[in-house]
């Protein structure tokens, strides 16, 4: 076996099962679980944690779905029993507000993904702002990043650099890059941010490239990965963390974390907490296939539901219409529309 060229390199997991998680538990982890959780991955040193409702503060609502407990209950409760992990936070200015990110400190946040859309750096200065002045780790989180070219995605995170955003995410909310794609996006990051910003991947396992795309992203200058304990997230999941674990080892890339304790962890902990078997399946591949974000998955199946339509035609129908996050009304309209068209409702509907 040759040796591997990343050999020696450093990279920092950050575990989503308890936040990007929770849409594939539609809000339902209680907050037994999450310190449940949270424990194992502190035990097993995974260096940085997400706890956040799926959309991150400010989330809780009818749109976005009711949580068991409020973020500030789940942050806290898992806070006070971290013994060298970092509980971190996700943002979506707008949706969430600074007294969130206050509140969200005061439970014990000491990290945030401030997340924009890819094209939407600019809604984000004061929230990066505030939570740097809160002193937090602060990372920019270019989300649905295969809707922007590199070159864009290179001026979005110097913009968000420039906020004072400490680390710059591309974000593959669709599972949709291929690898050469996050090959580029890296690179041309990494050749135009500051030395000492670091520079982090987000992958989505729609197309099953979860743990390669994440390996590229190392490749190519990346130190940040977020990824989730057998892979529990949106869509087909987030790059399952203990295969890359097991992956990372194998090539010499120093992550620190317990790989055997993260392989007992999927099988014994999240596995049996799933509600459905998070997968690369029919309709998670045409999140993947299409360009959709993972997140509109399980509401696309209750519109396929409600209206007959097959949750893959209102998926690739949204991908066709480049729906982003915060259009998830358009779902069920996109199918009752279908539905009309196809001659499948009442007159009456
Ligand atoms: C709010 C989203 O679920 C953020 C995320 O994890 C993604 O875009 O991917
Ligand atoms: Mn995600």
């Amino acid at each position: 076996m040759a040796k591997s060229k990343l050999e020696g390199r450093k990279v920092t997991f950050h575990d989503m099962c308890l936040r990007d998680g929770m849409h594939a538990k539609r809000e339902q982890i209680s907050v037994e679980q999450m310190v449940e959780i949270a424990t194992a991955l502190d035990r097993a040193n995974v260096p940085m944690l997400q706890v956040t409702h799926g959309a991150g503060l400010g989330g809780n609502s009818i749109q976005h779905g009711r949580a068991l407990a409020s973020n500030a209950e789940y942050i806290s409760a898992v806070a006070e029993k971290m013994t060298q992990a970092t509980v971190s936070v996700l943002l979506i200015p707008g949706l969430g507000t600074m007294h969130e990110l206050d509140e969200a400190y005061a439970a014990g946040a000491r990290s945030v993904h401030v997340a924009t859309h890819s094209t939407e750096a600019d809604t984000s200065p004061q929230h990066i702002a505030h939570a740097r002045k809160l002193g937090m780790d602060t990372t920019g989180f270019l989300m649905m990043a295969h809707l922007n070219d590199a070159a864009g995605l290179v001026e979005q995170g110097k913009l968000m650099e420039s906020y004072g955003a400490q680390t710059i995410y591309v974000t593959d909310s669709a599972g949709y890059m291929l690898t050469d794609d996050v090959t580029d996006a890296i690179t041309r990051l990494r050749d135009a941010l500051n030395p000492e910003t670091e520079i982090g991947f987000h992958g989505h396992h729609n197309l099953g490239l979860g743990v390669a795309n994440s390996i590229a992203a190392i490749a190519a200058g990346a130190s940040r990965i977020d990824a989730s304990v057998a892979g529990l997230g949106a869509g087909a999941g987030n790059a399952p963390l203990e295969v890359l674990a097991a992956v990372c080892d194998r090539m010499g890339i120093v992550s620190g974390v317990d790989t055997f304790a993260l392989m007992d962890m999927a099988e014994e902990i999240i596995v049996p907490l799933m509600d459905h078997v998070v997968r690369v399946d029919r309709e998670s591949l045409t999140l993947g296939f299409a360009g959709v974000y993972s997140t509109f998955l399980l509401p696309a199946k209750r519109a396929s539901a409600r209206f007959g339509v097959p949750a893959r035609d209102i998926l690739i129908e949204l991908g066709r219409q480049k729906m982003i996050g915060g259009q998830e009304d358009m779902i069920q309209d996109t199918a009752m529309t279908m539905a009309r068209e196809r001659g499948l409702l009442d007159a009456a509907e």
